[in-house]
């Protein structure tokens, strides 16, 4: 029998495939929460023929979404995404999230901004009062990594470059590291994010903050949260 945190991810995916409108641009996240929200989806559009058009964040996102028959386009020949539906590692109060867990974060946010609503799954455990017990991604040009790993840890930002079950550096779909740093607590999140937007070698972050709408908390009871749309959070 699946562990109480799998049935979560799955309840919270397969509500995710419930808000799926006909003719919608569905943006797909990855990671093993999206999977099911994918399968659910691709159920729906067999047997209620819905005309949908899903753009992927990540190689391993699309080879499920051929797979089970969803009609892909990318993010350029699209004219918007009507909603995107993705997971997270952690999600606080205030709506900021740490994404990239699944080393697709690059991807992950260039879909999220250009959807007109991002709407996230996650199971309860991921759902903190301060962000940052997670490991913060940080995808980096491989030229020059070793000394922005430097630079890194002598900020005592607990580096770590995440590596292949063989040891190798794990490379993204856009050909570039990813550098983990294990920081506990993420006091001011929107200042680390300048900091690490400031730094040269440095092409994306996993902090979403203000990306997010609505997430989907899977759990005893499923939760949903949702941000007011005027409201501006500051870091
Ligand atoms: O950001 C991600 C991938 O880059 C994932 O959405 C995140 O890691 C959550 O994954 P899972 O649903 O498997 O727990």
């Amino acid at each position: 029998m699946a562990d109480k945190q799998t049935l979560y991810k799955k309840q919270a995916g397969e509500y995710a495939a419930s808000l799926i409108e006909d003719n919608m641009v569905v943006g797909l996240g990855t990671g093993s929460t999206v999977r099911f929200f994918i399968e659910a989806l691709a159920q729906r559009i067999n047997i209620e023929g819905l005309d949908i058009i899903g753009v992927t964040t990540s190689s391993k996102t699309s080879s499920l979404a051929k797979a089970l028959g969803i009609k892909l386009s990318s993010v350029d020949e699209v004219p918007y995404i009507d909603l995107t539906i993705d997971g997270a590692d952690e999600v606080d109060s205030a709506f900021n999230g740490i994404k990239g867990g699944g080393a697709a974060l690059l991807f992950e946010k260039i879909v999220a901004l250009n959807a007109h609503k991002n709407v996230w799954i996650i199971d309860e455990s991921k759902y903190h009062d301060v962000i940052g017990q997670f490991p913060l991604p940080v995808e980096v040009v491989p030229y020059g990594s070793h000394q922005l790993f430097k630079r890194f840890d002598e900020a005592d930002l607990q580096p770590l470059f995440r590596r292949t079950e063989t040891g190798e550096r794990l490379t993204t779909d856009a050909g570039n590291y990813i550098i983990d740093l294990t920081l506990e607590r993420i006091n001011h999140p929107k200042s680390l994010a300048y900091f690490l937007e400031q730094t040269v070698g440095v092409v994306e972050h996993g902090l979403f903050l203000n990306i997010v709408d609505e997430v989907i908390i899977g759990g005893e009871q499923l939760k949903i949260i949702t941000k007011h749309p005027d409201k501006l959070f500051d870091n």
